[in-house]
């Protein structure tokens, strides 16, 4: 498997996109990490499957780009219009707008992350050509920063770069990457402090932040897209970010960041600035050059105010709706000044600001730099994911989720609490049960509540897992490793806590109650116990690739073992279990049922029981057969392997939804789309593209006759 074929991610967005990732040839630009032995550096390049001949720069263009999506009433919607625009190495490019003016749907379609019910018209080209892009190649930090938060930031990033550095590089080497990324983060003050989470103190938004930042520039990605690394910090930190994201581009890298009210000091610090209003452009030119853009256009920034305020202020249309609501307590000062903005609606201010670029000197210079850097051919490049071996990707990951497990107090140890204090109740309610007319029941009650609600616990886990997968999407997403690695490291990390959770509570249950003697028996029960807490955690695993709200996580996995407890065979006996759905197959799907025939069989089989009849013995077999109607034919070791078998078919759901997730879903949810547009615009005698853009009224009659060619 070649190094851009590997297990790497692809979004549902790759599908709707036309974008090609390219090189150019020529010129080290910082790509390659600095600081490495010519056998690393060798090693790297090779690796990378790049032809580090020279530039490997990303010469960003966006030409005529429109992004329309459906909403869930069938309307279409433009949420970006004919943007035009370009962004090269070097160079630091803002995106400003106010609230929803379509700043993160330009990085999305940029970064060919956009959602299943978007459709991108127009050309987006890296270095001259057009191509899929898949994930890896650009980095993306999304303003959320799903981190592990037991971890150190040291951790966080040395993990990171044993998931994707080559393998053959030098642990050496990599450490030095490790420690020259901390340091062009400015984390050092806080790179041996935890992340923090619900239950640990840790390091402050802003270094969060940074951290982010931090794991994406590890692989030196040549282009880099950000969403809002500003937002929720105070002004220095800001100012830190954005500083040390200039910085980023002074080496060679196209950086592109979205960036809300920035203050007057981190304004200063682009390059270039793409001002966007209800997805249309406002300005796009040198950042240093806006503030005569607007006094060009009637709106001069007024003395002492910062000038980005005074930008978003003119393109902001809820200041309307602020103006109305004020209008008659503020109508004198309105009145008053002499400020443009109030004599008029915000509304026609951004009409005339739109109108005022188009044909100004800037959209001008902008096309005409778009056409010339787009003339610009290079070699095409290859994903710039994960350089590190599946095997290796497996072991880190593994080790990660280790580590992580045995710090989150809330992950298994609780557990281990609640476990050992519930089945010291059990022990002491079934205290040493012996063979009495009555503990026939009471070891069949004792096994079903063992089986039932001591498993169901296994549950609380659930929220930690749904942490876990954050982790994992923002991962993915970047190109980090696959799919695969993910469900094999997480099935090895919970084994020693759950074996440990599982040993320690079924001992204490099983010499406390005294049930049937021997080793082998002992030995049944607890792996019978160790198997079904596993088949909870392989079946909310399931649940969490499909469900990733926590809450409704929970009560999903409540509802199914309630319904699975119930056709266990102990609240109705198997043979009185209606035949048609419950019985069949209801009661086979439930892992109850089988743990429960097992544990009955390993319990009775080979036991005398007192009966009401003074001197007559009931032998364990005839209970299981006629009380418990239990199979005495079957061997327990096969309940037991079928138990085994459902971890394996659950943890394969697990990774079969997740790839649906990624694969077919937004296919599905694309076409169904697409076809809803199409027979609306249909009904409105309009004709829609299957890319979902109205054509020419020359193919109308294509659609109209039922044909679905261009
Ligand atoms: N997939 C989608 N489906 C429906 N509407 C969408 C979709 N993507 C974006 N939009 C709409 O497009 C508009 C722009 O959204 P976007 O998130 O790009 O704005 P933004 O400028 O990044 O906003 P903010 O600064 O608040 O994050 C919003 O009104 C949003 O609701």
């Amino acid at each position: 498997m070649g190094y851009g074929e590997k297990e790497n991610t692809r979004s549902s967005a790759a599908n709707n996109t036309m974008m090609e990732i390219e090189a150019s040839k020529p010129a080290g630009n910082g790509l390659v990490p600095t600081g490495l032995s010519p056998l690393s550096e060798t090693l790297w390049r090779e690796k990378t499957d790049l032809e580090f001949v020279g530039d490997v720069s990303a010469r960003l263009t966006w030409k005529d780009l429109t992004v329309m999506v459906t909403l869930s009433n069938g309307e279409p919607q433009n949420v970006l219009e004919g943007l035009t625009g370009y962004a090269e190495p070097g160079t630091f490019t803002a995106l400003m707008g106010p609230s929803g003016s379509g700043k993160s749907t330009l990085l999305d379609a940029l970064s060919s992350r956009l959602a299943a019910n978007a459709f991108l018209s127009g050309a987006i080209l890296i270095n001259g050509r057009k191509r899929k892009l898949s994930f890896g190649t650009a980095a993306y930090v999304t303003q959320d920063d799903n981190l592990i938060g037991t971890l150190t930031v040291r951790e966080t990033i040395s993990y990171s770069a044993r998931l994707r550095l080559p393998d053959k590089m030098p642990w050496s080497e990599k450490r030095a990457l490790i420690e020259s990324t901390i340091i062009e983060m400015g984390l050092q003050d806080c790179a041996d402090t935890v992340i923090g989470n619900w239950h640990l103190r840790g390091i402050s938004g802003g270094e969060k932040r940074r951290v982010s930042i931090a794991l994406e520039i590890l692989m030196r990605p040549r282009l880099l897209f950000l969403d809002e690394p500003t937002s929720g910090l105070d002004s220095a930190s800001a100012f830190f970010v954005t500083q040390t994201l200039r910085g980023l581009s002074r080496d060679g890298r196209t950086v592109i960041a979205s960036i809300h009210q920035p203050s007057s000091e981190v304004f200063e610090l682009f390059d270039q600035l793409y001002l966007l209003s209800g997805g249309k452009t406002v300005y796009f030119g040198q950042a240093s050059e806006a503030y005569e853009f607007f006094a060009q256009a009637g709106f001069p920034c007024p003395a002492l105010r910062n000038p980005s305020d005074h930008f978003l202020r003119c393109i902001n249309s809820d200041f309307d709706k602020v103006k109305a609501t004020l209008k008659g307590s503020m109508k004198l000062r309105f009145e008053a000044s002499d400020d443009p903005l109030e004599k008029m609606t915000t509304a026609e201010a951004i009409r005339t600001l739109i109108d005022y670029y188009r044909t100004s000197q800037y959209c001008y210079t902008a096309r005409e730099k778009v056409e010339e850097i787009s003339k610009v051919k290079g070699t095409v490049l290859d994903s710039g994911g994960s350089q590190a071996s599946f095997l290796m990707q497996s072991f880190t990951l593994t080790k990660r989720s280790f580590v992580n497990m045995s710090r989150d107090f809330g992950y298994y140890w609780l557990r281990l609490v609640i476990y050992i204090v519930v089945t010291i109740c059990i022990g002491t309610i079934y205290l040493n049960v012996g063979t009495s007319y009555t503990s026939i029941l009471a070891r069949g009650s004792c096994a079903s509540f063992v089986f039932g609600f001591v498993t169901f616990m296994s549950i609380g886990g659930f929220p930690s897992f749904v942490e876990d997968m954050k982790v994992f999407q923002r991962e993915r997403l970047n190109g980090h490793y696959g799919v695969t690695s993910f469900v094999i490291s997480n099935t090895l990390s919970a084994m020693p806590f759950l074996i440990l959770i599982t040993f320690l509570a079924g001992t204490i249950c099983y010499f406390m109650v005294r049930l049937h003697p021997g080793f082998e028996h002992y030995i049944f029960f607890v792996l019978c116990l160790y198997a079904s807490v596993t088949v909870v955690e392989s079946l909310m695993m399931a649940i969490a690739s499909v469900v990733p709200n926590f809450l409704m996580g929970i009560i999903i996995g409540a509802g199914i073992q309630g319904i699975f407890m119930l056709v266990s065979g102990y609240f109705r006996l198997p043979n009185d279990i209606p035949k048609p759905v419950w019985r069949y197959p209801m009661s086979y799907i439930s892992f109850h049922f089988w743990a429960l025939q097992g544990q009955y069989q390993n319990d009775l089989r080979g036991l005398l029981f007192d009966s009401q009849t003074p001197g007559f013995k009931i032998p364990g077999e005839y209970i299981l057969e006629k009380i418990f109607q239990i199979d005495v034919h079957r061997s327990k070791w096969i309940d037991l392997s079928v138990i085994f078998s459902m971890i394996v078919v659950y943890r394969i759901i697990f990774l079969i939804m997740i790839k649906i997730n990624e694969d077919v879903t937004p296919w599905v949810r694309g076409y169904v789309a697409r076809r809803r547009m199409q027979q609306k615009n249909v009904s409105q005698n309009k004709t829609v593209a299957p890319d979902g853009l109205t054509q020419s009224p020359s193919l109308r009659a294509y659609v109209a006759t039922g044909t679905s060619k261009r």
